[in-house]
């Protein structure tokens, strides 16, 4: 489907507003119309000194169409607006809910910057659709039909004439300013969105360009794309400022040629003199509706673009989709991995390979490994963010692909090392877990998780990406705010990975404790508590290569006893 009919599908559910919209917006530049061809008839008519009585009727013509113009403008901008806003908050919305689905798996791919200006930019860019691209032509449409039923009293060949100047202004102007335009809604947009990325870059890596003198150099970027910007709406501009005089100049040329033929009608008597300004008047009138349509092809275009860099993501595929007749998340909280092998889209290499373990309700189970093993891809699997390439994963027997992914999130409380707190309070981040939690279930979370000092600094400001607060400040409110969440599964996903050595074993231990009858996943490459784990899976270079228990493990003498020797039996200070 062209991006055109996905976007009219998008302003159907407001297609009563717009006809609404249209009409009036018709009826105001019919009032003008007929104001000035009751004021022309009255002023004509007036020359030949009949008695006021003939006059009446056109005096009460111009008040009503006077005050009907005033009226009609205003109501029509009400409705207008009104429309266009809806219209831009449903598309905002309906965006948004088609956007859930694609994250994270597919959204990868697009920078934040440019997913940024596609949710922002381009949104707004729809905002007119309704007002530029489709109400102008049918308002002009009609306004012709009128013209052609109003001259067409008169003379057909008038009421032709003046339909052939109106589609002129209506076709021939569009197409040459498009022409002249071509490409630059497209050039805009991309350069809109270079900008935002290079912003963005500017904001967040601030620190870095300044310890590598390189804040000039990105400058110099930045201002190189808005000068780029600039000269494609100076092009833009300068095309569009002949629009108004190249329509004035269709008016004049259709007032001229009516009035060529007009000359014998009158002459001959076919049409009585006092008519002549009156038709004249009326065409004039009627290229007021004619005046936006160039635009509206300049707005179709970037609407065109904006609407297919948003369908561009939003038709893609989700990694992962909910069954038809999704089963119920079961109560046994066992997790079993089968024979799984998982490759990254895009990536030729498995992350992970044939690859089997159980960890059992109940029961504390350690991934470790060194960097790169496919540690975090079994979190990943496991919040059905990705299917798996080839195996299957279960959760008390019942296949992750046959649940709903977002029940199976719903009762997996997780910890990373990418730990995001929103720029609120203390409190909001917490209370993102149990959003009915009260303040004493607030400071028992942060109690238990190593940071009961914060209980008296609830409505303290967290900062932009919680950057008021030390790492392992940030990584404990996140673990507070998992206690909070009560979901029978657990995952640490290096979650303690941040904090010093003494407070990691502590907040270890501590989650140990908490998660008693739950079932517990902890991904790491730091050795802390170990021995408290039923099982430890070790994995290298996304295969497992060793598992048991922690003296298992140590008495087998390979990987693990070697990081376990490296990290407890040699000393190493924390800063390395
Ligand atoms: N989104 C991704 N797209 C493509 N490849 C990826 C992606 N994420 C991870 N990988 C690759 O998959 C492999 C396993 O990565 P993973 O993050 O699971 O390792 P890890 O053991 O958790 O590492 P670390 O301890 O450093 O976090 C790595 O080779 C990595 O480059």
């Amino acid at each position: 489907m062209t991006v055109l009919l996905k976007l009219l599908r998008l302003v159907r559910p407001f297609t009563w507003w717009m006809i609404l919209a249209i009409i009036t917006g018709f009826a105001t530049i019919g009032s003008s119309i007929g104001l000035l061809m009751t004021a022309a008839w009255l002023l004509s008519k007036a020359a030949l000194h009949p008695s006021f009585h003939e006059l009446q009727i056109a005096i009460v013509g111009v008040r009503f169409f006077g005050i009907a113009r005033g009226a009609l403008r205003y109501i029509e901008r009400l409705v207008a607006h009104s429309t266009t806003f809806r219209l831009l908050s449903n598309i905002r919305v309906w965006f948004y809910a088609s956007l859930e689905p694609l994250a994270p798996a597919r959204l990868q791919q697009y920078k934040s910057a440019d997913l940024l200006q596609r949710i922002v930019g381009d949104i707004d860019a729809l905002e007119n659709l309704y007002a530029r691209v489709i109400a102008p032509p049918a308002t002009a449409m009609m306004i012709s039909g009128l013209l052609w039923v109003l001259l067409g009293y008169f003379s057909w060949e008038i009421s032709l004439t003046v339909l052939l100047f109106h589609g002129a202004a209506a076709l021939v102007i569009p197409l040459i300013s498009g022409m002249l335009n071509r490409g630059s809604a497209l050039q805009l947009s991309r350069t809109k969105a270079h900008q935002q990325a290079a912003t963005i870059d500017y904001v967040q890596g601030m620190a870095e360009l300044q310890l590598f003198g390189q804040i000039e150099r990105h400058l110099e970027t930045m201002r190189a794309q808005k000068q780029q910007e600039l000269n494609i709406q100076r092009k833009q501009a300068l095309v569009q400022r002949a629009h108004e005089p190249l329509i004035g100049l269709c008016m004049n040329a259709a007032v001229i040629t009516v009035l060529w033929k007009l000359g014998p009608l009158v002459t001959s008597g076919a049409i009585e003199s006092i008519w002549t300004a009156v038709i004249v008047v009326g065409i004039m009138a009627s290229f007021e509706a004619f005046l936006p349509l160039p635009d509206a092809l300049q707005h179709l275009e970037t609407d065109r673009e904006a609407g297919k860099r948003i369908f561009d993501i939003i038709d893609t595929e989700p990694a992962v989709t909910t069954p038809p007749h999704p089963l119920e998340f079961p109560s046994d909280h066992s997790i079993s991995f089968s024979n799984v092998t998982f490759c990254y889209p895009g990536s030729a290499t498995p992350a992970l390979r044939n690859i089997s373990f159980d960890a059992r309700h109940g029961e504390k189970t350690a991934i470790v490994g060194p960097s790169g093993s496919g540690k975090s891809t079994i979190t990943s699997l496991l919040l059905r963010f990705y299917n798996t390439t080839e195996g299957s994963i279960t959760i008390g027997g019942t296949g992750l692909q046959q649940m709903d992914p977002d029940i199976v999130r719903r009762n997996i409380s997780i910890v990373s090392q990418k730990t995001y707190l929103f720029a609120e309070t203390i409190r909001q981040n917490l209370l993102l877990g149990n959003p009915q939690a009260n303040d004493q279930q607030l400071a028992n979370a942060l109690q238990q998780a190593g940071i009961g000092a914060f209980a008296r600094k609830l409505d303290q400001w967290a900062g932009q990406h919680g950057m008021q607060l030390s790492g392992g400040e940030r990584q404990r409110i996140a673990i507070a705010r998992t206690i909070l969440q009560q979901a029978p599964l657990i995952m640490l996903d290096e979650a303690t990975a941040s904090l010093d050595t003494i407070t990691e074993k502590k907040v270890m231990e501590q989650m140990i404790s908490l998660t008693h009858n739950k079932t517990l996943l902890v991904i790491t490459h730091k050795l802390q508590a170990m021995e408290q784990f039923d099982r430890i899976i070790v994995l290298d270079r996304g295969t497992i290569v060793e598992e048991g228990s922690h003296s298992d493990l140590l008495q087998q003498k390979g990987i693990y006893s070697s990081m376990w020797k490296l990290q407890h039996e040699t000393v190493i200070p924390d800063i390395l």
